[in-house]
């Protein structure tokens, strides 16, 4: 694990470009902005060239997707792969929709993304495995989370995180499983579309060791929403949310390290 990436992420303060959903863009933009990045949101696919070549990373949200935007992400994913430039793919409720199914499909075949993050229930959905999810929400099922994230990342070869209780990151052959994080994270919607925008992130200053990036990320966060937790007396989701801003902006490196949890 480099944790170095974080001081290098806010020494570069990378842009990075998201196609959000509408109901949590202004968590990610401010998530992204707190740790140390520069975010931009479009929903216009005329200035999608404009806005990959300011870029370090892109990430594609699939929350509230309409069909000018699945056009939008086309164009986007190509010039992205045509400049190296990063994807991460976040499938939100993948499973709750053939439309979503179909879309999410069609988009990986039309160009490689980095890293897809995504909850149990995505990743089960992608990997084509029996899984019972719920709308954004990981669901249940009785697979074995690593498989299910191996089998996702060699089907469409990048790196996969299937975050949860335990964040399970993978290439398809290395894994690593990050333990900390808590049950608030769930109660504030909108965690996981801000993992995927700081996974994101990471990549754009991570040269192409996308596993790296992704581990880091998903261990800061973690670690944040753990150190926010602690100073409180009840489950307070609002102010869970708000202080984990402030946290993004504050932790450092040392405080990740000491509380950090990997296997
Ligand atoms: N029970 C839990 N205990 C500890 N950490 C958790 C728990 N559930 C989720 N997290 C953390 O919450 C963050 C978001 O992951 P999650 O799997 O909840 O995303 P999601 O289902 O896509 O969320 P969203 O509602 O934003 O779409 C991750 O950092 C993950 O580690
Ligand atoms: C609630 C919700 N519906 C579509 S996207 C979204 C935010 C979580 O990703
Ligand atoms: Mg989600």
């Amino acid at each position: 694990m480099n944790l170095d990436l974080l001081t290098t992420l806010r020494e570069q303060n990378p842009i990075v470009f998201n196609i959000a959903n509408f109901v949590t863009v202004q968590d990610v933009a401010n998530g992204l902005n707190a740790i140390g990045a520069s975010p931009i949101m479009s929903a216009e696919p005329i200035e999608a060239p404009d806005m990959v070549k300011i870029a370090g990373a892109i990430c594609l949200n699939l929350g509230t997707l309409t069909q000018r935007q699945v056009e939008q992400m086309k164009v986007v994913g190509q010039l992205a792969n045509q400049q190296q430039k990063p994807i991460v793919l976040d499938p939100v409720a993948v499973g709750a929709s053939t439309y979503r199914h179909d879309v999410a499909q069609r988009l990986l075949e039309t160009f490689k993304v980095a890293v897809i993050r995504g909850n149990a229930g995505e990743i089960a959905t992608l990997a084509g495995i029996d899984w019972q999810a719920k709308g954004i929400d990981a669901g249940s099922g009785d697979g074995d989370l690593i498989k299910i994230a191996q089998t996702c990342a060699l089907k469409y070869h990048c790196v996969v995180v299937l975050s949860g209780p335990t964040d399970v990151v993978t290439d398809g052959k290395r894994v690593i499983q990050v333990h900390n994080g808590t049950p608030l994270f769930q109660l504030h919607v909108g965690s996981g579309d801000l993992l995927s925008s700081l996974v994101a992130a990471f990549t754009a200053v991570s040269g192409d060791d996308y596993f790296e990036a992704a581990q880091t990320a998903c261990l800061v966060l973690a670690v944040t929403g753990q150190l926010v937790v602690k100073q409180m007396t009840a489950d307070r989701p609002g102010t869970f949310a708000f202080e984990l801003l402030d946290k993004l902006h504050l932790i450092t490196i040392e405080e990740v390290k000491r509380l950090a949890s990997i296997s």
